[in-house]
């Protein structure tokens, strides 16, 4: 017995600066800005989901959380015996919370690293069509909202808590040496790629602190010149570029990534690849990509 989670369903964000954030969210990545239950925060549409992003006024600039869906009440339920028994201490989301994610029920939980992780089910849907600002259409569905990445302090017990307690599957690993860490030289520490549905990964983590709380999150669109536009958008509004259009090794995605106003990266690509569980082996990446993704902003 493990937690169903069905896929990465929002993230919420906190800002020192909302503006900046409406530039980016919406002319740089071409995300559709709505209304949402609360005039104070900024919601964001990229599919049916009444909202997949919501960025709350803050003192800081990081991840606030990141929602999973689970099918429905008793998953969340089995879901809070299963984290009781694994000694996982969680908190019911109050009226106020359930309000402005538009779910029905939702709990919270921190991984061991201070990450925090909301599981929700019922989340509300629209009937009125979505034309997003650069009409782009991104890839969710079964596969979500995309995915996400993470910081932790140590691999060991990461892969330990995302597979054996919240259920995530192994998807692929890649080796870092660990002085890029401030570990001793000739060590190695590890990157974990784990999904829970169709696509590749919907989580990943990286064995570094980050200040922001979060390494990147990944948006899919569903034309290679979708992400063309994006990055000419990019550049239009000068907005940081952290790596340049490549190619993954892992996903096969083809990919850029920007830098957002928390701190943390949006990767935003087309063509991922949609594993099978019944026949995909995990395996283990010796690149980061086939070709392309300059971390240092192809500068
Ligand atoms: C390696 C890889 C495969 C698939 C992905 O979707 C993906 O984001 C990555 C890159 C992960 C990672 C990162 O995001 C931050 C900077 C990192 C640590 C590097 O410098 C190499 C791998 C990079
Ligand atoms: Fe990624």
């Amino acid at each position: 017995m493990t937690i169903d989670i069905r896929s990465l369903g929002y993230v919420r964000v906190a800002s020192t600066d909302l503006e900046q954030w409406r530039t980016f969210a919406g002319k740089v990545l071409g995300l559709a800005e709505v209304r949402g239950p609360n005039p104070e925060h900024l919601y964001y549409r990229i599919d049916e989901v009444s909202h997949r992003l919501v960025v709350e006024p803050s003192d800081v600039d990081q991840l606030i959380c990141a929602g999973w869906e689970l099918a429905d009440h008793r998953a969340l339920q089995e879901a809070r015996e299963h984290l009781q028994k694994a000694g996982v201490e969680f908190e019911e989301g109050t009226v106020a919370e359930i309000d402005d994610r538009r779910v029905q029920e939702l709990i919270r939980f921190r991984d061991p690293f201070d990450n925090v992780f909301e599981l929700y089910h019922g989340i509300t849907y629209e009937a009125r069509p979505l034309v997003t600002p650069y009409a782009a259409t991104f890839v969710t569905g079964d596969q979500g909202m995309g995915h996400i990445v993470v910081p932790v302090s140590d691999d060991v017990e990461a892969l330990r808590f995302y597979a054996d307690v919240l259920g995530f599957r192994l998807r692929d690993s890649m080796s870092m040496p660990g002085e890029f860490v401030g570990k001793e030289p000739g060590s190695k520490v590890w990157l974990r790629f784990l999904g829970v549905n169709p696509r590749h990964h919907s989580l990943a983590f990286l064995p570094m602190p980050n200040p922001s709380k979060c390494v990147h999150i990944m948006l899919e669109v569903d034309e290679l010149d979708h992400v063309g536009r994006a990055l000419e958008r990019v550049r239009k509004h000068q907005a940081p570029l952290s790596a340049t259009l490549g190619r993954h090794m892992n996903d096969e995605m083809i990919s850029f990534y920007v830098k957002s106003p928390a701190g943390f990266d949006v990767e935003f690509g087309t063509d991922g690849l949609t594993v099978d569980d019944s026949r995909w082996v995990a395996r283990e990446s010796t690149a980061v990509s086939y070709w392309g993704h300059d971390f240092g902003g192809g500068r």
